[in-house]
């Protein structure tokens, strides 16, 4: 990790505030140096000339989206980045509105060059509170976006009943157990910390997954959607092959294909904790802190995606036990 520049790629559904958010970021931190990464959908770029202090560090991928086909133009630009003497040591990526921003993400998980220089600091999306509502119900792109953020700001709340609001950031958090939510206005961060959280560090994945409750039982209220979070517990070690295996086996091919997965995983004859971190299609495991002599040794997972079965999961994690 040490040496390599975090990115922190932000998302939310059109007009949700990602460039006010970015405005306020570089307000907010006067001693960082941004590369930004604007990407929009359409022939021409705007967003950069909304950008207070606009200079060479801010790059427009006008030429489709990024994220629905990470075209060669993304990756000529993250080379120009590395190779072209720039000055920065943050990078931020804007994905346009319409945008699931999987792939992007999955290329800063997947990538070997990419991987040698950035490492993914958090996923930020932000949620219009006046019409997260109905676009969580219409619109399949702002469900993925708000599952697979680590950190949701749920914007223009100005705009809103306080007792709505409330009701809303349940509602959001049912969709991703994972995330804090924080309730902006003006996607105002001043009292907020959202940067250099390192959300993908195996110590924070270790945390929010450690304390996480039943959530078996989460998301599955009557929603109109069908994604939802599932939390599996079980106590000892798995086997290590036989997990990998069958954990391939759901991402690649199962009929409940999920799209994030976070867990702590106890591995026979493995003396650190392993963590674990999937986006769709890939994943890594990391080590973690050291198993203590006086531990219980367990394995805890978390799911979201769509069609997910608890149950099935769960027997299946089961037969995967260590003898
Ligand atoms: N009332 C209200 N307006 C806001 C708030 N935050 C941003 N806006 C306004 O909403 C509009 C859209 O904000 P942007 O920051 O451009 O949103 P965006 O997500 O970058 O928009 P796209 O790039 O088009 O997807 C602008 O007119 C902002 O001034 C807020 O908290 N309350």
């Amino acid at each position: 990790m040490k040496g390599k520049i975090p990115v922190t790629i932000i998302t939310g559904f059109l007009g949700a505030g990602k460039t006010t958010l970015i405005n306020n970021l570089i307000k907010k931190h006067p001693d960082k140096k941004f590369a930004i990464i604007e990407n929009e959908f359409g022939e021409i770029g705007l967003d950069g000339s909304f950008i207070i202090g606009a200079d060479e560090n801010i790059f427009e991928l006008s030429n489709g989206c990024i994220c629905c086909s990470l075209n060669t133009d993304f990756y000529e630009l993250i080379n120009k980045l590395q190779t072209g003497g720039y000055d920065f040591n943050h990078l931020l990526i804007e994905t346009t509105g319409i945008a699931d921003p999987t792939s992007i993400v999955n290329a800063f998980l997947s990538d070997y060059e990419i991987i040698e220089r950035f490492t993914i600091d958090s996923v930020i999306c932000l949620a219009d509170a006046v019409n997260i509502e109905d676009l969580i119900d219409s619109e399949p792109e702002a469900r993925k976006q708000l599952t697979i953020a680590d950190i949701i700001l749920l914007n223009k709340i100005d705009s809103v009943r306080q007792g709505y609001c409330d009701g809303l950031m349940s509602r959001i958090q049912d969709f991703n157990q994972l995330a804090t939510i924080y309730p902006t206005s003006q996607a105002d961060i001043s009292q907020l910390e959202i940067l250099d959280t390192c959300q993908y560090s195996g110590r924070k994945i270790e945390q929010s997954v450690s304390t996480f409750k039943n959530l078996a039982f989460l998301g599955s209220n009557n929603l109109k959607h069908d994604i939802k979070s599932i939390g599996i517990s079980i106590p000892g070690d798995l086997d290590f092959e036989r997990f990998r295996f069958w954990f391939e086996t759901i991402l690649y091919f199962a009929k409940y294909r999920p799209y994030r997965v976070k867990g702590i995983l106890s591995f026979k004859d493995v003396p650190e904790k392993c963590i674990l971190h999937a986006i769709k299609d890939n994943y890594v495991f990391d080590r973690g802190d050291l198993w203590q002599q006086d531990e219980d040794r367990y394995c805890k997972l978390v799911f979201i995606g769509r069609n997910l079965d608890n149950l099935e999961i769960e027997e299946n994690i089961y037969k995967l036990r260590a003898e």
